[in-house]
């Protein structure tokens, strides 16, 4: 079975997506973290994020097995990521990766932006995650606090609503719901909830195969 989980930035889609792979017993991916190795590979080797070729290059260098969550995660790599997830070239070296990916046995749990509509459209369930922009923005600030950062509310804010104009306006891709997307707005729901809540949409589906 394939889960495929989008949404915008801070909408909860990785904290859920790595619950159910660990209920389900099923590989997790977390799309993002491939842009995002791109983005900071680029970044290392003082390249541009402009160039295409140069970052397609790259981007076909990213090996799944090193991806680490706590190296990429910084938001100005989701920002520069972001820049260079515009590029289809990048984008086609990327997405066959991650489709190669979907294929593990028994099961796996893919979260990004266009899981559902281009990576995996044939997925047995796809969930669309979101939450409104100050909710978003209110977590991630709440999350670069408590591992000790400094941040500025405002700032993260208007760096949201900017990802998403780029994330849902661009070409190749954009961020939309899948028309079969089941919906889940975590604005007012918790972890537990959001996971309660996807977990009967999984076996429901898990019941129909
Ligand atoms: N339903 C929720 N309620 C409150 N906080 C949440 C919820 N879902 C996720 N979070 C918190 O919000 C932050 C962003 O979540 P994350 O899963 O990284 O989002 P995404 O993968 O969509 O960028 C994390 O600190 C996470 O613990
Ligand atoms: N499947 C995906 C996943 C991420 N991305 C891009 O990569 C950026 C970083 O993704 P992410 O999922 O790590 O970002 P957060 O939602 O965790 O902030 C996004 O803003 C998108 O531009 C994408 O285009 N397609």
């Amino acid at each position: 079975m394939i889960i495929a989980i989008d949404g915008p930035a801070a909408s909860g889609k990785g904290t859920l997506s790595r619950r159910l792979a660990e209920e389900y017993g099923f590989h997790h991916l977390d799309t993002g973290l491939t842009y995002r190795a791109t983005a900071k590979a680029l970044i290392d080797a003082g390249l541009p994020l402009d160039d295409e070729k140069v970052a397609e290059k790259v981007a076909k260098g990213v090996e799944l097995a090193g991806l680490d969550r706590d190296i990429l995660s910084s938001h100005e790599i989701g920002e520069a990521a972001s820049k260079i997830a515009v590029m289809p070239s990048v984008r086609r070296a990327l997405v066959e990766a991650q489709r190669d990916f979907s294929q593990r046995e028994p099961g796996t749990v893919l979260d990004g932006r266009d899981i559902g509509t281009v990576v995996c459209p044939n997925a047995q369930v796809k969930l669309y995650v979101t939450a409104s922009p100050e909710v978003r923005a209110r977590r991630r600030y709440d999350e670069i606090l408590a591992k000790g950062g400094m941040a500025d509310y405002a700032a993260i804010f208007a760096d949201v609503k900017k990802r998403d104009e780029r994330d849902m306006g661009r070409a190749d891709s954009p961020l939309k719901p899948a028309e079969d997307a089941y919906l889940l707005d975590t604005s007012e729901m918790s972890i537990e909830a959001a996971f309660q809540a996807a977990k009967v949409v999984i076996d429901a589906a898990l019941k129909m195969t």
